[in-house]
C-alpha cells in the first residue's frame, strides 16, 4: 500500500506510514516508545556499524561489552550527572514475585558502569591511552512524545569511552571522532550536518565540553542533534579516582609517593536516531528514498513490455537476461535483485520498490534485448537513461555515486538556504516561524540563552494554541560566517546588551 498523505501536509503521519509500509519498522503495541527495527532498517544500522567500527579500529579503539545493569550506588556516584536525568532512569525492582533488596538501573549510558573498572585497570601511564567502545542498547524513559528512531525509550548506539595522559591527546580524539560522525552522515547517509561546540547550557553537564554534528529537518524547520563527542576533562577521573603516577616526577628524596595525575577522558556516541534523520530528509510522497551506500537493494531489475502476445520462449529469454544482469552486477559488488513475480504488473512492482526506496530500477523487455540496452530509472529524481547492456558494470556504479552526490547536494542546498544570519532581534522569531534555524552574534552566557528560549516561545497573539516551542542553541559552529565579522567589545549580542563572542546556531529542535 502506498503512502496516503503528502509529506508536507501531514509530516508525522507521512513519517509513520513510510516507516511501516516500507517495512523498515513495526510498532510495538506492548510498550509505548519502543519499536521493532525490521531488516531493511537494521541493515542500515549494520552499514553504519561496519563503517564506523572499522574506522575506530584503525584508531586503536577496542570493542568491549559491559553489563546493562548498574546499581543505584554506582549510578548516583556522580550527582550532577544524574540528578537532571533521574526521572528517565528505568529500574528493575522485582525478580519473579519477590522484591529485590536493591533495585538495579538499566543503563541509560555507561560512564558509571565502566569507570570503576577504568580506575582498577589504569595504574601507570603505560596503561594509557585506554580506548574502549561498545555497541549496545540503552534505556531512557523519556516522557516527551516518542517518535520512531528520533526519540525512543530504548535505542541502539555505540558509546566510546577513552582515557588519555594529556588533554591535547584527548582533544585531538574528540575531533577525530566528530569527523567520523560527519562522514557517517554525509558520506553514508547523504545527510548534511554542521559541526560545532555546544553551549554551557546544552553541553553534557558531567563533561568539560561537548562537540556535536547538527542536522536539520526542512519539513518542520527544526534542528536535530545527530551525534556527540564529549571531552570529559578530568571530572570523572576525579570522581572515580582514575589516576596514574607522574612519570616525569623523580621519586622524591623522602621516597614519598610520586604525585598522582588524573587521566583526561572522552566519551562519544551515535544512535539509531541517524536512521530516522535520513528517512525524514530524503523520503518523498512515494515513500523511502535510500542513499545508495546504505541500501540493501541498490538496483531492482524488472521485466517490462511482456504482453499476452509475447511468446513463452521470448518471456524466458527476457527472464534469463535479467538473471544474467543481476549475477553480473552482484559479482561487480552492486546489490542487485530481480523481481520476476509473474502475478504482479510492472507498474505494481515499480510502486513496490519505490516505496522501499531502492535507488535504481532497470527495466528490460523484448525490445531491449534487441537493442542490447536497458532503461534505468533513478528513485531520487525519476531521471531515465538508456544504458547499453555491455556497459552495466561501469555505468551503474557511476550512476549510484551520482545519485549519492546529488542527494547530498540537494539536501545541503536546502539546509544552507534555511540557515539565516540574523543581526536584529526583531527578525529572530519570524525567521524561526519561517521554518529556519538562525545564526546570530551571541554572548554565550547561560542566562541569555534562557531568555532567548523564553522570548522565542511567546504565545501566538491571535490564538490560544500552545505557545510555539522556544529556540535553543544548537551549536557554536566551528565554521563562523566571515562577515559581518564580530568585533569583540563592539558587536552586540542578538538578545542581551552584552557583547557577542561568536555566531551561534539557534533553532527549534527535536
Ligand atoms: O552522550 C554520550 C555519548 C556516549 C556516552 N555517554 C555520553 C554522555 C551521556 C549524557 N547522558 C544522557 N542521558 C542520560 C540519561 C540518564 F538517565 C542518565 Cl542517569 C545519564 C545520562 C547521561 O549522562
Ligand atoms: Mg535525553
Amino acid at each position: 500500500m502506498g503512502i496516503e498523505v503528502k509529506k508536507d501536509a501531514d509530516f508525522s503521519t507521512w513519517y509513520t506510514q513510510v516507516l511501516k509500509r516500507s517495512e523498515m519498522l513495526e510498532y510495538y503495541e506492548e510498550v509505548s516508545g519502543c519499536y521493532i527495527i525490521r531488516p531493511l532498517a537494521y541493515n542500515i544500522w549494520q552499514e553504519i556499524q561496519s563503517f564506523f567500527d572499522s574506522a575506530i579500529k584503525k584508531m586503536g579503539v577496542e570493542d568491549t561489552y559491559f553489563p546493562m545493569f548498574v546499581s543505584q550506588r554506582q549510578l548516583e556516584r556522580e550527582k550532577d550527572h544524574v540528578e537532571g536525568f533521574a526521572p528517565e532512569v528505568a529500574w528493575v525492582t522485582k525478580a519473579g514475585s519477590s522484591d529485590m533488596e536493591n533495585p538495579i538501573a538499566i543503563r541509560p549510558t555507561s560512564e558509571t558502569v565502566m569507570y570503576p573498572y577504568f580506575s582498577k585497570w589504569i595504574r601507570t601511564h603505560r596503561d594509557l591511552p585506554l580506548k574502549l567502545n561498545q555497541w549496545c542498547n540503552v534505556v531512557r524513559w523519556e516522557f516527551k512524545k516518542p517518535q520512531p528512531f528520533i526519540r525512543t525509550r530504548e535505542f541502539l548506539w555505540q558509546e566510546g569511552h577513552t582515557a588519555h595522559f594529556t588533554k591535547e591527546e584527548a582533544d585531538a580524539e574528540v575531533h577525530q571522532i566528530l569527523e567520523l560522525y560527519r562522514q557517517v552522515y554525509e558520506d553514508l547517509l547523504a545527510v548534511p550536518v554542521i559541526k560545532g561546540v555546544k553551549s554551557e547550557k546544552e553541553k553534557f553537564a558531567g563533561g568539560l565540553y561537548t562537540t556535536t554534528v547538527e542536522g536539520f529537518i526542512p519539513t518542520t524547520g527544526r534542528g536535530i542533534q545527530a551525534a556527540t563527542s564529549h571531552c570529559l576533562g578530568q571530572n570523572f577521573a576525579k570522581m572515580f579516582d582514575i589516576v596514574v603516577e607522574d612519570p616525569n616526577a623523580l621519586a622524591n628524596s623522602e621516597g614519598k609517593e610520586a604525585k598522582k595525575l588524573h587521566v583526561w577522558q572522552n566519551s562519544w556516541g551515535i544512535t539509531t536516531r541517524s536512521i530516522g534523520v535520513m528517512v525524514m530528509i530524503h523520503g518523498d510522497d512515494k515513500g523511502l528514498v535510500l542513499p545508495p551506500r546504505i541500501a540493501s537493494v541498490q538496483v531492482i531489475v524488472i521485466p517490462c513490455g511482456l504482453t499476452v502476445r509475447t511468446s513463452e520462449e521470448e518471456k524466458k529469454r527476457v527472464e534469463e537476461k535479467i538473471n544474467d544482469v543481476v549475477k553480473e552486477l552482484n559479482s561487480a559488488g552492486i546489490k542487485a535483485k530481480a523481481d520476476l513475480r509473474d502475478n504482479y504488473t510492472p507498474g505494481y512492482k515499480f510502486n513496490h520498490w519505490e516505496l522501499r526506496g531502492v535507488p535504481l530500477r532497470l527495466e528490460i523487455g523484448p525490445r531491449d534485448l534487441k537493442n542490447n540496452q536497458t532503461l534505468s530509472v533513478r528513485r531520487d529524481n525519476g531521471v531515465k537513461e538508456a544504458i547499453p547492456l555491455d556497459k552495466l558494470t561501469t555505468c551503474i556504479p557511476e550512476t549510484l555515486n551520482t545519485i549519492h552526490k546529488d542527494m547530498f547536494e540537494k539536501a545541503k542546498k536546502i539546509y544552507d538556504e534555511h540557515v539565516k544570519v540574523i543581526l536584529k532581534w526583531e527578525d529572530f522569531v519570524p525567521a524561526l516561524d519561517g521554518k529556519n534555524v538562525v545564526l546570530v552574534p551571541w554572548c554565550e552566557q547561560e542566562h541569555c540563552e534562557d531568555k532567548i528560549k523564553e522570548k522565542s516561545s511567546r504565545r501566538q497573539p491571535e490564538d490560544d494554541k500552545a505557545p510555539s516551542m522556544g529556540a535553543k542553541s544548537l551549536c557554536i559552529p566551528f565554521e563562523q560566517p566571515k562577515e559581518p565579522a564580530i568585533v569583540p567589545g563592539e558587536t552586540n549580542c542578538i538578545s542581551c546588551d552584552g557583547f557577542a563572542k561568536r555566531y551561534a546556531l539557534f533553532g527549534r529542535s527535536y
